[in-house]
């Protein structure tokens, strides 16, 4: 058991020759203010949380939800920080708490933080190809499909993402989608250091909000799809996608290629303020691209995609599910509209790899019942993921789901709706419930599946999820049956009450198929 992690583990460079506190005012795209004594110190690096301070940081100390983070300042001054940048009622605490560190003032520290980072760690983004993914559902697929491409053409890469951060060949788990701007920054700064000539990155609707990637304009953005999720932060659909179209804007893009098969990647696509080039999975759309002709093989897709003056690229997708056939489609339109030859776009896609725990089979080859662990965890992925399984399904199809606390609570009924609708047997249990009550978690997804449930479809509630899986695998008993457990992928933990306990669904399907056959 662990606490639940606040901080992201934070890659930094290992040789940062920082700046002077003048050219962190001097480059702010706002008015910074500082003592004219400290104008000439030098900082090495910059953090916005005290507990991973460094001798030498800039600390950057946020106005949050639950707390100032100059509260922090003093234990921040112990641990080494050369300076503290902080708005006005920051600074009225640091002084407050006698704290003996050059204070920087600024409206809004938040909105500097990205340049000011980018500024102390020598402007890193520059030297590194920015792939940058935006959507509802489908970034990392699409960014690891990329970067699968990219290292079989012989770039040295790197991956950021909710699953885990890659700079060329190390790797450490994510705490988040998109790190913070500083952890972004150092980041970008050690792949620099590290010959990284490559980089594909989730660039979530929160970072975007939350000026996460000022200071690192993509070089090529994309647009997967738009759906409902996260109103937790944004609080309306508006403003959520009003978040993902900043990506297409010159702040943060130079061009961009969007699927416009969803009514809100056609309004990204309509305003972009950057140039777009459109794709769409219907074979008669009018866009730039479009996929013409798919064929499901083992294991995946064959797709060809077709521009509008006729060529045809013959392409592979390695992962089941209609819907990966335009994530493959996306990340091969980035990837040429980045640089890369058709052939080296269609071999490294026929190689890749598939995505840990999305669409990934847990069962033995050609034994029932299929068993698939996927990521879904909006109505719309749950209604994809299971769509996809239906055609091998020529017994019934259960899925075991259930929906994360603390995050937007009214996608609930309807990822409880989305699997009535397209299963036959809802299992509906505990995802991570946060700081929530997973009873009440439960209760709002099992009202979804009820009212969508017609005659014949069985929901049922097991709020424990080993004995979830377990139940799933006891209604998955027939011939042809498939069993879905959707909604935690790959990941390591379930998260209850503030403390993440080891919890692994690969791990617990495989386990529980072991003993239905023993
Ligand atoms: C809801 C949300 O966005 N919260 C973010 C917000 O937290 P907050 O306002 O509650 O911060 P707080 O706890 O009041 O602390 C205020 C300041 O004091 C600092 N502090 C706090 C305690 C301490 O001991 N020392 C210290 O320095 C904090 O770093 C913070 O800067 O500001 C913090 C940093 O300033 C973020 O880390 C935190 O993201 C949290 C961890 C989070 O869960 N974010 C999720 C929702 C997120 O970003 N998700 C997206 C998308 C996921 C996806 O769909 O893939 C992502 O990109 O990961
Ligand atoms: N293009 C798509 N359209 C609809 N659903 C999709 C698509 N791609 C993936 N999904 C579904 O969404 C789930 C999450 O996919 P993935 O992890 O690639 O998305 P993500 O955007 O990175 O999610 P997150 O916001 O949690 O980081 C998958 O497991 C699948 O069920
Ligand atoms: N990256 C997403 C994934 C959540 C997955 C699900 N397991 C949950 O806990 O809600 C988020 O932070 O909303
Ligand atoms: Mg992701």
């Amino acid at each position: 058991m662990s606490a639940a992690a606040v901080t992201s583990p934070g890659l930094r460079p290992s040789i940062s020759t920082g700046c002077t506190l003048r050219e962190v005012v001097d480059t702010s795209p706002e008015p910074i203010r500082c003592p004219a004594e400290a104008l000439a110190s030098r900082v090495l690096g910059v953090t916005l949380d005290s507990r991973s301070v460094r001798p030498g940081d800039l600390y950057a100390a946020l106005p949050g939800s639950r707390v100032h983070g100059a509260e922090f300042a003093a234990a921040t001054a112990a641990s080494g920080a050369r300076a503290v940048l902080t708005d006005e009622h920051g600074a009225t605490l640091v002084a407050a708490a006698g704290v003996d560190l050059p204070v920087l003032v600024t409206a809004d520290p938040r909105a500097v933080l990205g340049w000011v980072a980018s500024t102390v760690y020598g402007n890193p983004a520059g030297d590194v190809t920015l792939l940058g993914v935006t959507g509802t559902n489908g970034k990392t697929t699409t960014t690891y499909l990329m970067d699968a491409v990219l290292r079989a053409a012989g770039r040295s890469t790197g991956l950021v993402g909710t699953v885990e951060t890659r700079v060329a060949d190390v790797r450490v788990p994510s705490v988040r989608t998109t790190p913070e701007a500083p952890d972004l920054h150092a980041l970008l700064a050690t792949m620099r250091e590290r010959g990284v000539q490559v980089c594909s990155m989730e660039v979530s609707s929160q970072a975007l909000a939350q000026h996460r990637v000022d200071g690192a304009v993509m070089d090529v953005a994309g647009f997967t799809n738009f759906s409902q999720d996260h109103l937790e932060l944004h609080g309306d659909m508006d403003t959520y996608l009003a978040a993902k179209e900043l990506l297409l804007t010159p702040a943060h893009s130079r061009r961009a290629v969007v699927v416009v098969d969803d009514e809100g990647s056609r309004h990204a696509a309509a305003g972009a303020t950057v140039p777009v080039t459109t794709l769409s999975g219907r074979p008669d759309a009018d866009t730039h691209w479009r996929v013409v002709r798919r064929s499901p093989r083992a294991g995946g897709i064959d797709f060809v995609l077709a521009d509008q003056a006729g060529q045809e690229l013959a392409l592979r997708c390695p992962l089941p599910g209609d819907f990966n056939v335009l994530n493959a489609a996306l990340a091969a339109v980035m990837l040429l509209t980045a640089g890369l030859s058709a052939e080296q776009v269609r071999s490294g896609l026929a190689a890749a790899d598939g995505v840990p725990g999305r669409m990934e089979r847990v069962s033995e080859p050609g034994r029932d019942p299929l068993a698939v662990v996927d990521y879904a965890h909006t109505p719309d992925a749950v209604g994809a993921a299971l769509q996809a399984l239906r055609p091998a399904a020529s017994g019934r199809l259960v899925v075991v789901l259930g929906a994360g606390g603390d995050r937007d609570p009214g996608k609930r009924p309807g990822m409880g709706g989305a699997a009535a609708r397209y299963a036959d047997v809802v299992v509906v249990t505990d995802d991570n419930p946060r700081t929530e009550d997973p009873a009440a978690i439960r209760t709002a997804v099992l009202a979804g599946a009820r009212s969508a449930a017609v005659d014949g479809v069985e929901v049922i509630e097991v709020g424990d999820r080993r004995a979830a899986i377990e139940e799933g695998v006891r209604q998955a008993a027939g011939p042809g049956d498939v069993l879905l457990v959707a909604g935690k992928g790959h990941e390591p933990g379930q998260e209850v009450a503030g403390v993440v306990h080891p919890f692994d669904d690969r791990a617990e399907l495989a386990r529980a198929l072991r003993e239905a056959r023993s």
